[in-house]
């Protein structure tokens, strides 16, 4: 038996659209129709966390796909494919080196394999062992339709928030004026862009980041404005006033800058926030955003991280008082 996702088939195209950004579904079985629902086969590796889902993960025996019977199995190890480029996670089971070789022999497109020893410093950038192929961090990505440059070695992208970003995108207003504080090579920015009208004021202080996010800006057709500024977020968050939204993706240390963030919005503004926290730790900072003057929308798991904590993104709104 193996896990399917049940969804009412009316929303199957849009959920199959963002497993696929993920990798998450597994292609050599097919998707059963059963009444009113589809139960799509999703890969073994991926967590319900992972998916974000709020459709039930049923057990299916499968239906297998005849023709890709005889291919190679898929091997257990967790690793991600970003363009032509797969990174392996450090303190897999399997030796990083077989699964690199695996990856390769099964993933035609992948050009490089990495071992990701971790991400460190102001800019979470990632420091990579080349395991095997050409070596280049340079690549393009595809997600949500849209495509992105990135250079895994030397600004911060990661394809587990491909969902996040969606879902963000889809609560964003026409309108809306919005801060993206630690923006990276652009993605949430450019994902809000693509799908409504707002202007987004996106900060970094990685120079990498920021050249790259220029790119993805110019290599999209976007309908909203986005207006990169090269710095510390902490000082040009200081510049804006009655903004509608601004985004947190700083998960070690957000917190640090949520008073300049409350400061700079409207009231009844958002942000959306991401932390990495146990369940401890999550009360405790429920409490905080309180006595901030934040109401909770909504929270959710956007990644496992540890077992014990998890990355968790949380809608808070300026209260109205
Ligand atoms: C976790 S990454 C998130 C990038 C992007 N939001 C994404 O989803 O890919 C955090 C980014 O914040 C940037 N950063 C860290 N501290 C900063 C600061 N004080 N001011 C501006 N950017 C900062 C880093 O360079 C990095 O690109």
């Amino acid at each position: 038996m193996m896990d399917h996702l049940s969804v009412p088939k009316k929303e199957a195209e849009s959920v199959l659209k963002i497993l696929r950004n993920s990798n998450a579904v597994n292609s050599r079985f097919r998707i059963i129709t059963e009444g009113d629902n589809v139960l799509i086969p999703i890969n073994e590796e991926v967590s319900l966390s992972d998916l974000n889902v709020e459709y039930r993960i049923v057990k299916h025996e499968g239906n297998p796909d005849a023709s890709k019977i005889g291919r190679p199995l898929k091997f257990k190890g967790s690793y991600d494919v970003i363009g032509d480029i797969a990174i392996i996670k450090k303190g897999d089971q399997e030796d990083p080196e077989v699964i690199a070789r695996k990856i390769l022999e099964t993933k035609k497109n992948v050009k490089s394999v990495f071992l990701d020893k971790g991400v460190r410093g102001e800019f979470r950038t990632r420091d990579l062992e080349l395991i095997c192929g050409q070596g280049n961090t340079r690549t393009i990505y595809r997600e949500n339709g849209l495509r992105f440059v990135v250079d895994v070695g030397n600004a911060y992208f990661s394809p587990r928030l491909a969902t996040e970003r969606y879902i963000v995108a889809k609560s964003a207003l026409e309108g809306e004026r919005i801060i993206d504080m630690f923006a990276g090579v652009g993605p949430f920015s450019v994902t809000i862009a693509n799908m409504k009208r707002c202007e987004i004021h996106a900060f970094d202080s990685n120079p990498a980041a920021m050249d790259l996010m220029k790119e993805n800006i110019g290599m999209n057709k976007i309908k909203g404005k986005i207006f990169p500024h090269l710095g510390d977020a902490s000082e040009m968050i200081l510049k804006y006033s009655e903004m509608d939204r601004v985004i947190m993706n700083l998960p070690h240390t957000s917190f640090s800058f949520i008073e300049k963030a409350y400061a700079a919005l409207r009231k009844g503004g958002f942000v959306n926030y991401y932390e990495i926290l146990d369940s401890a730790g999550l009360e405790d900072r429920m409490e905080k955003f309180r006595e901030i003057g934040f109401e909770m929308r909504n929270k959710r798991i956007v990644h496992g991280y540890s077992k014990f904590l998890n990355v968790y993104s949380i809608e808070l709104f300026k209260n109205l008082k």
